[in-house]
């Protein structure tokens, strides 16, 4: 059992109770508090912990109280996923418990509130005199921190102040990114999340995640157990080999796998403590880095082979040994000679799911779904190019080959032969079939070869030309205009990250076809005025669809991800597309509605992992969709009375 202790000097006891969790009555704060007593016990069979934990869970005893208020005031209980989980796995034990306040609870991120906390949360968490007399609300936080960010002129600048303040205070990081989504987004993610990756080394303050290297080999079961939340649900994992499309930025890479769960939380809903990030650090063979005096990660070139796969597995058997198995394992940004065998490998024992291979291509499947409502025909009718056969490209074209098989009830083989990509020695063709990587042999296709883009299109003349290959600008003056030649309305996707590696501009497409593009891009370009009418472009990004379907995913208790649980991901996304939306140019709702849009994509995952046979979570909740929305994190404060 663990006892009371005290903290710091401050810490006040807060509630005791005496074998609370072996009260059988099953209401869902009940059940919490045994989860949380359980998880407690665990813990405390850590000895040098002790102290950690108890401030910890008694701070999370706040939230309990908090949602029985929310309860009793006859609102809905957030975080109910995962309690169930919790609850089987660990045993119930007697507890007790003291709570963080004062100095320590100001400097305890997931409970501090800054100046908002209200008088009587002063007196009780003896807080008086350790902030200045003024009480403001959540609201002005916002407006405050809102009005200091746009004061920052260089973008990295604004993601160290928004990195602070998620170390500082997490509901209202929180708040900040959902309430002002659209102007944040490019701070904490793409493009700006590049660059500090870049610069990780100079702006690193605190570790956000976990970080898992050659020199742990043996022990990763122990540094997993190191990390302080035991009720994890989504872990984004990098090995940092091929970070967006800047390239191996070695354990500089953690930026990712930080700003990708950030948006799990302020778009998808999961609560920030079931997230993990983690960087895998093999080594880098980044000269740069190797020889950058700030960076932070092993100094030596990559381990590959056998050695780089013994830390995989070990790293995949350990967080099915801590987690489970409905833990969600996001592989992101791992370069294509290991994200293809990894997926495929770990898709029969876990519960895995690669952003860059399937989360863009369910992404861009709906932006050409909602595309034919602007251009006509059917996914079958249309031809489709791509500049760059990796993770996205390949990733993509099989996905549009699904469902135009889905839908025509041709052999998928067939399908394929709609879709043709150009790598960099040129268009994919049988006669180069024995020299091609495993990945992009089912896309040669007959055709005699053609070694540039332009001859491809000239060749192929297709009607959507996707680029995917990381290389900033390869959609030339001549490519877009040759496009624009032979179709009214071309399709045109630039989706390489970050912007400076996108194929080419929103401004360019639009200029080069005399306004006639239907363009998105991977990362955000600002409405563009062509002719006097201003474009609106629209950002085929994987961030429409992960945070949505990982919710889906965790709601329903899924243990595996399906192909068609991605399909359903598109067709949801796709009928979120407005006329409205069309007439500015743009062939997805904007991102100001993403929590909606996300609820929706998770009760259609969801559902379909339910028709799938792949749920575990029973009863199947009868409306999906309110039953994903209630389970989503918002960042309101709790009162700590
Ligand atoms: O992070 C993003 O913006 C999209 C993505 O997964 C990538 O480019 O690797
Ligand atoms: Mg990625």
């Amino acid at each position: 059992m663990l006892s009371a202790r005290t903290a710091s000097p401050a810490a006040s006891l807060w509630k005791r109770g005496g074998g609370a969790g072996a009260r059988g009555d099953g209401c869902t704060s009940c059940l919490e508090v045994r989860r949380r007593a359980a998880a407690v016990a665990v813990r405390a069979a850590q000895p040098k912990r002790v102290e950690a934990v108890a401030m910890e869970s008694a701070a999370e005893t706040a939230e309990v109280a908090a949602e029985k208020e929310v309860a009793a005031a006859g609102g809905g209980v957030e975080d109910k996923y995962g309690e169930d989980r919790a609850t089987e796995e660990l045993p119930v034990t007697p507890w007790a418990f003291s709570v963080a306040s004062g100095y320590t609870l100001l400097r305890d991120p997931h409970h501090n509130k800054g100046l908002a906390f209200t008088e009587r949360e002063r007196d009780a968490h003896y807080l008086r005199g350790l902030l200045p007399p003024g009480v403001v609300s959540q609201d002005l936080q916002v407006k405050k921190i809102m009005h200091n960010l746009r004061q920052y002129k260089v973008p990295l600048q604004r993601y160290v102040a928004m990195m602070d303040l998620q170390e500082r205070n997490e509901r209202l990081f929180y708040k900040l990114l959902i309430d002002n989504v659209e102007e944040l987004l490019p701070v904490v993610y793409t493009p700006t999340v590049g660059e500090a990756c870049q610069k990780y080394g100079s702006i690193f303050r605190r570790p956000q995640g976990l970080y898992v290297s050659l020199r742990d080999k043996g022990k990763v079961l122990d540094v997993l157990r190191n990390w302080p939340e035991r009720n994890i649900q989504v872990i984004v994992v990098t090995d940092g080999e091929r970070i967006l499309g800047l390239g191996d930025l070695g354990c500089q890479g953690m930026g990712i796998p930080v700003g990708k769960l950030s948006l799990y939380t302020a778009l998808g809903g999961v609560r920030p403590s079931a997230c993990l990030p983690i960087t895998i650090d093999v080594g880098t063979n980044n000269e740069q880095l190797l020889n950058d005096e700030f960076y932070i990660g092993l100094r030596q070139r990559r381990a590959t082979g056998e050695e780089y796969h013994e830390l995989m597995e070990e790293f995949m058997d350990a967080v099915k040994q801590i987690y489970g198995e409905k833990v969600l394992i996001q592989f992101e940004d791992f370069a294509n000679h290991n994200a293809f065998d990894l997926l495929a490998k770990y898709s029969k024992s876990h519960l895995v799911f690669n952003d860059d291979i399937q989360g863009t291509a369910s992404v861009v499947l709906a932006g050409l779904l909602s595309s034919l409502k602007v251009v006509g025909g059917t996914l079958a009718e249309h031809t489709y190019l791509f500049l760059g056969a990796g993770e996205a490209g390949t990733g993509i074209a099989e996905l549009i080959a699904l469902e135009i098989s889905k839908q025509t009830n041709a052999p998928i083989e067939e399908c394929r032969k709609k879709v043709w990509l150009v790598d960099s020695k040129g268009l994919i063709v049988n006669s180069r079939k024995d020299s091609l990587q495993p990945f992009k042999k089912s896309w040669a296709h007959e055709h005699e070869p053609v070694t540039t883009l332009l001859d491809a299109i000239e060749s192929i003349k297709p009607t959507v030309l996707i680029g995917t290959s990381g290389v900033g600008r390869a959609f030339t003056k001549e490519v877009v205009e040759a496009m624009a030649s032979f179709n009214e309305r071309p399709v045109i996707f630039s989706l390489s990250n970050p912007t400076s590696h996108s194929e080419c501009t929103a401004e360019e497409a639009y200029n080069w076809t005399q306004g006639r593009a239907v363009f998105a891009s991977g990362s955000p370009f600002d409405p563009v005025e062509h002719n006097g009418k201003i474009h609106v472009p629209g950002q085929a990004n994987n961030a429409y669809i992960f945070p949505g379907f990982g919710l889906g995913v965790v709601i329903s208790g899924a243990i595996r991800v399906h192909e068609d649980m991605l399909l359903a991901a598109s067709e949801t996304l796709a009928a979120q597309a407005t006329q409205e939306n069309f007439d500015k140019g743009s062939i997805f709702p904007p991102f100001t509605n993403i929590r909606k849009i996300s609820a929706l994509i998770a009760a259609s995952v969801a559902a379909k992992a339910y028709e799938l046979g792949l749920a575990t979570r029973l009863p199947r909740p009868r409306d999906l969709e309110k039953y994903a929305e209630s389970c989503m994190y918002t960042p309101v404060y709790r009162s700590y009375r």
